[in-house]
């Protein structure tokens, strides 16, 4: 006899949504580990399709191409000790994937309906037994506005400047805070603005402005916010 499926509806899901910067994939993964969850990162699908397309030369101009790019395009996560290694159309990424100009990318083709349309069900797909933690853009929104437990992280612009600029150069990557903080606000601006599935909180989200918090503060917080799960 085969085992019965899970309900999808009935696997819970912690929703972590918030501008670039503000410790959505740190929290998230720290929260996932903590509770046995699995980890959704939603933003580093909409950047291997933004990759794979400079890989093909499609310009983002090109909304159609596009659209079949991100019906082409395979992404696989590869658990590790560390962050998970992102292996799009059968090449590891990882690194490419974390650039600005990737992030960039990632936030113009995001605009595009068809582009969230054809992602939706890949992203729905995470959602399995134990439970799922969601980080992104549009999580508690529009991908699972059924979510039980929905946080949205902010920080103080600068602040998400400088733990940027901190991160790429631990990596080696040379970037000027200010050029940083100009991007920051530009991909904020685009990413809220956009009329398919802006970037804002969904009405029963807990928000956590973490300027000046620690990550383990942080963390509590969150799984705080989860005493029944
Ligand atoms: N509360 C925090 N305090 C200090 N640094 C943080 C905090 N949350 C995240 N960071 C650091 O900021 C950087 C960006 O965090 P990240 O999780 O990549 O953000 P996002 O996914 O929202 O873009 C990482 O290097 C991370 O370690
Ligand atoms: N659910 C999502 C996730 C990301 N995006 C878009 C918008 C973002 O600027 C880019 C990159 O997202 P990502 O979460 O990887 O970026 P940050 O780590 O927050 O800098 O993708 C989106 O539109 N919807």
């Amino acid at each position: 006899m085969t085992e019965p499926q899970t309900e999808r509806s009935a696997i819970p899901v912690l929703t972590i949504d918030g501008p670039s910067g503000s410790g959505k994939g740190t929290i998230c993964r720290h929260v996932a580990r903590r509770l046995g969850w699995h980890y959704l990162d939603s933003g580093a699908l909409y950047r291997a399709v933004g990759i794979a397309a400079s890989w093909n030369d499609i310009d983002l101009s090109d909304a159609s191409a596009l659209v079949r790019c991100t019906f082409d395009t395979t992404i696989d996560f590869q658990e590790g000790d560390d962050e998970p290694r992102v292996i799009v159309n059968g090449m590891d990424a990882t690194d490419e994937l974390r650039t600005e100009t990737a992030g960039a990318a990632a936030s113009a083709i995001a605009a595009i309906p068809e582009v969230r349309a054809a992602l939706k069900d890949a992203q729905r797909a995470y959602r399995r037994p134990p439970g799922l933690v969601a980080d992104g853009r549009d999580m508690g929104t529009v991908i699972f506005p059924d979510a039980a437990h929905k946080v949205f992280l902010t920080a103080s612009a600068e602040e998400r400047a400088e733990r940027r600029h901190k991160q790429l150069s631990e990596k080696g990557v040379s970037v000027t805070l200010p050029g940083l903080l100009r991007e920051i606000l530009a991909r904020d601006a685009r990413d809220a603005n956009r009329a398919v599935a802006p970037l804002r909180p969904a009405d029963d989200a807990v928000s956590i402005d973490t300027t000046g918090l620690s990550i383990e503060a942080v963390v509590e917080r969150v799984l705080a916010l989860m005493p029944a799960r």
